[in-house]
């Protein structure tokens, strides 16, 4: 039988292989973010993935161990994506705009493709408060409300390399803005009146939208239009464009500042 210690031997002497091998990665990883950087090669490469989980299952001896291989490697990929962003995106890219446009959709997606944290401003205050948007409304107020969602941008303000979606009315307080901008590029969502009611019609979520006619969202928006305008550091139109098209805009909207 084998003796216990030889093995544990040969698996911390495999392990301290696999961290040097790993940070060796990292580091070619670190030099793939420099190169795109000056170059201005889009960061995302969506095929690379499944490329690199192909090669490593055809260097898999035991075929009963593709499967944990591959999972190995997707976690490895998600870390070395992580350690890019945050070369390539220390600021936050922070998505505002109306209602409906887009900013919890667009921010989940483009958070998981580029490894950053996501954070939600309306679902911190929901977990927080332990209750949908709609009763702290309905129970507290809406000024209620506002100094939640101030006081969770101000906590924000320590954060760096996240993507953060806000709420449509993070505009209606200027200082909210300010905040948001000691870190972060600011993304402003935009879609039509009919977009916004399409999208919405269905859903009474919203307690500032509930059984609101197109007018009646044309005339909303029109008031806080210049808000949003003031804020953007980028604009991005999503009338028609799929979620996964409105990240990939996002991403190669990066400039040298980004
Ligand atoms: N580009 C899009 N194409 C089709 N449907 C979309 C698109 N973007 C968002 N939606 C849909 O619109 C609805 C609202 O989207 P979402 O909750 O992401 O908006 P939001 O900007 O976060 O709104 P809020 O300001 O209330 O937080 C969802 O049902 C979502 O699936
Ligand atoms: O535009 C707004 O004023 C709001 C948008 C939502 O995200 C929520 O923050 C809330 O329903 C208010
Ligand atoms: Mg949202």
């Amino acid at each position: 039988m084998k003796n216990l210690d030889d093995i544990r031997d040969q698996i911390n002497s495999i392990d301290k292989e696999i961290v040097t091998l790993f940070e060796k990665r990292l580091n070619l990883v670190i030099d793939v973010a420099n190169v795109k950087k000056e170059l201005g090669i889009p960061i995302l490469h969506l095929n690379r993935e499944q490329e690199v989980l192909n090669k490593v299952a055809d260097e898999v001896n035991n075929k009963e161990f593709i499967d944990p291989v591959q999972k190995l490697f997707v976690e490895i990929m998600r870390i070395s994506k992580g350690v890019q962003t945050k070369l390539l995106f220390p600021n936050n890219i922070v998505l505002v705009g109306f209602m409906g446009t887009g900013k919890t959709s667009v921010g989940k997606q483009l958070a998981s493709m580029l490894a950053m944290e996501y954070i939600d401003i309306d679902e911190t205050i929901e977990k927080s408060q332990g209750m949908s948007i709609g009763s702290i409304f309905e129970s507290k107020g809406e000024q209620y409300f506002r100094e939640l969602e101030s006081k969770c941008v101000i906590e924000l303000e320590a954060k760096s390399s996240s993507v953060i979606s806000c709420g449509g009315g993070i505009v209606l307080n200027n200082n909210n803005i300010l905040s948001l901008k000691k870190n972060g590029k600011v993304f402003l969502l935009t879609a039509k009146p009919e977009t916004i009611y399409t999208r919405l019609k269905q859903d009474s979520s919203r307690p500032l939208l509930k059984s609101k006619s197109e007018d009646e969202i044309k005339e909303l928006l029109e008031k806080r239009r210049k808000l949003y305008m003031d804020c953007a550091d980028i604009i991005v139109n999503t009338d028609n464009k799929s979620i996964e098209d409105i990240c990939m805009e996002i991403v190669s909207q990066r400039d040298g500042s980004f």
